[in-house]
Parts: structure tokens; sequence; C-alpha cells
């Protein structure tokens, strides 16, 4: 039997163990906080991140990492993209030497523009062909009620990559594989800066043709990046670019969408950073992303207004405006 070990029992990281279990692979959940881990182990639930929700008693739950990742042939790591290089330090040795080690997380590194399996490689000091990562349109809600779903695995060794698919292979959660990390990468931290200018728009009472610019001309700049970056462009036409895009930019369980929504109604956005518990990634991503974009010179507006008015007071009202009276040029990915 598979073994994993889950590092991470927020609303993802508890919700993919679910899978994982369902799948019958044998599943350990790390957490950091003692109550959260009792109330796994002891009433299989998560009210915190999952509320009104009963896992599978085979969950189990522990505050030892080293533990949970003993034996484990998959490790995957459910927490924020800006806390993975200090936990990963904190962590020491605890991937081991064969295990696959498993990116659920969308977001990229601010400082170092790394995407999180640059991180994992970098700093465990590993191959990164032993790093797969699980991204698609996956609101850990959903998962968690068991609707059907699917994802993309994605590894540079096929091997591994099938072995993930298989681990997590339950019956309402289908996953595919892919060889191209870049691409999933990149789709999954950037639609969620696409999901903040969306929900904006929304916030300001705007309809469905200014939804539909935003996504199709955010799609258009993630494909721009990504390919700049290595990536297969053909990826963002499938469930890790063009589905995650879709489901993160039209639901109201996305936290991206809904501080995006809260800015667009005029809310300040320390006020709305203050009021969650959850990290809305594309909050502090969309820097690292425009200053990558900057480094391989690829135009974002829709990135650069994101971060306007996220981190730099630029008002929508203005923000608007000012996209819309962009010279006129041709339709152009
Ligand atoms: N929630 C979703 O629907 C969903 C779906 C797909 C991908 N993701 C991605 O998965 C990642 C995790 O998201 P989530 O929704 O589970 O987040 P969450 O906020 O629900 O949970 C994050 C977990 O990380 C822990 N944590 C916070 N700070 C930490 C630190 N400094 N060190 C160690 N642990 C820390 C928290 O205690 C919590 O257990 C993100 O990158 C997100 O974009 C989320
Ligand atoms: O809640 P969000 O905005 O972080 O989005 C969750 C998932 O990434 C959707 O696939």
């Amino acid at each position: 039997m598979t073994r994993a070990a889950v590092l991470g029992a927020g609303s993802w990281g508890t919700a993919f163990a679910q899978v994982l279990a369902d799948a019958g692979t044998e599943v350990t959940v790390w957490g950091r906080r003692p109550e959260v881990v009792r109330s796994i182990e002891e009433d299989h639930a998560n009210p915190g991140y999952l509320p009104d929700h009963q896992l599978p008693e085979s969950v189990r739950a522990t505050t030892d990492v080293a533990a949970a990742c003993e034996g484990a042939d998959l490790v995957v790591l459910g927490i924020h993209s800006q806390t993975l290089r200090d936990s990963l330090t904190g962590w020491g040795a605890v991937l081991g030497s064969e295990a696959t080690v498993v990116s659920l997380m969308k977001g990229i590194e601010l400082g170092t523009g790394q995407r999180m399996s640059q991180v994992i490689a970098e700093t465990a000091g590993i191959d990164p062909a032993r790093v797969a990562v699980v991204s698609g349109p996956n609101l850990a809600r959903e998962i968690a009620e068991r609707q059907p779903s699917a994802s993309v695995v994605a590894c540079a060794d096929s091997a591994r990559a099938d072995a993930v698919a298989e681990a997590c292979d339950a019956r309402y959660f289908r996953p595919y594989t892919s060889a191209d990390v870049v691409g999933v990468e990149i789709g999954g931290a950037v639609k969620n800066v696409v999901a903040l200018a969306v929900g904006m728009a929304r916030g300001m009472g705007l309809g469905d043709n200014t939804s539909a610019m935003l996504i199709t001309r955010g799609l258009a700049e993630i494909t721009r990046l990504g390919s700049a970056l290595g990536a297969d462009p053909t990826t963002f036409l499938g469930l890790a670019g063009a589905g995650d895009l879709v489901a993160t930019c039209s639901s109201t369980l996305s936290r991206n969408h809904s501080v995006g929504l809260r800015l667009g109604r005029g809310e300040p956005v320390e006020e709305i950073l203050a009021s969650q518990n959850q990290v809305a990634e594309g909050v502090t991503s969309c820097r690292s992303i425009l200053a990558l974009a900057q480094q391989h010179q690829i135009p974002m507006p829709i990135a650069a207004a994101v971060v306007g008015v996220v981190h730099e007071g630029v008002s929508v009202e203005a923000t608007a405006e000012r996209l819309m009276s962009r010279v006129r040029k041709a339709e152009q990915y």
C-alpha cells in the first residue's frame, strides 16, 4: 500500500488527504496546531477549514513532522507559498532520499521569483525530477464533498507522475498526468491574480462581458509568461490552465475572487486581509509574477493592474480606466 504524508492541515491539505485515503492510500496529515490534529484524530473533522464535514477515519494526524514522513512514498506539501522555504528549512531532512515530493501550492516566491517545485528542489537539495505538482480546478470544499473533479499531476519523471496519479485516483477525483511542470505551476499561480481582477470587476457591479474579457486576456498573459519560461502553451488550454482559471474566476468559494470582490466594492485592502484566516495567494504572488514578467519583458497589464490596486493604492476605477484606454492592437497570445 502507498503511504503518504500530507504536510499542512489547511483546507486543501485536508481535502487532498481525504482524496488519497479514498483512493486507498495510507495517509498521515501533519498539522502545526495540536487542536487541529486532535480534531482530525479524534473527531475525524477539521471544522476550522472544512466546517460540517466528516473525514474518513483512516486519515490520521500528528504534530510530529518526522513521524508523519517516516516510511512515506509521497510527501505532499499543502502550506502557503511564501512560508514554504522557511518550513522546509525548519523541518530538516524529513523528505528522505526516495519519496516523491508533491506540491499542492499555487504561488511564486517573492524575492526569488521561483516556482514552488524550484523552492523545494533548491531548499531540500533534491533532484527536481523527484518533485511532482498537482494543480487544476480544485476548490477544496467541493472536493471534500466528493463532487466530480479532475486535476493534473505534473512531474519530469513519468513513473513518479503515474505513481502520484494512482495514489490520488478516487471515484470523484480524476488525475491526468503531464511532463509540463512549468506550465502547470504557472497556470495555478497566475490564475489567482486574474481571479482578483475578475472579483474587482464583479465588486464594481460589472457584468459577464467584463469577466469574459479579463478571463480571456488573463489566459493570454498566463500563456505568454509560461511560454517564455519554457512551458508548453497547450498546457494552458487544459485543466491546470483554462480549467482552473474558469473555476477560480467564477466561484464564490475562491479566496482570491472574494478578496477581489471586496476590493471592487471599495473596502480597504488592509481591512480585507486582516479579516481573513486563510491566504489568497494572488495578493502576494501578483508582485513576484509581475517581477518575473518584467524580467522576461512579457507584457502583463492585468497583473500590473492588480499590483496597482493591492499594493500601490490605485483605485479600482482608475485601474479600469487605464486598462481600457491602452493602445489598440491585434489580438495576440
Ligand atoms: N483551498 C483550496 O481550494 C486550494 C485548492 C488548490 C490549491 N490550493 C493551494 O494550496 C496551498 C494551501 O492552501 P490552503 O487552502 O490549504 O490554505 P489554508 O490557509 O487553508 O491552510 C494552510 C495551512 O498551512 C498552515 N500554515 C500557515 N502558516 C504556516 C507556516 N508558517 N508554516 C507551516 N504551516 C503554516 C496553516 O496552519 C494551515 O494548516 C495554497 O498554495 C493554495 O493556493 C488551495
Ligand atoms: O480559494 P483560492 O482562490 O485560493 O482558489 C482555490 C483553488 O486554487 C481553485 O482551484
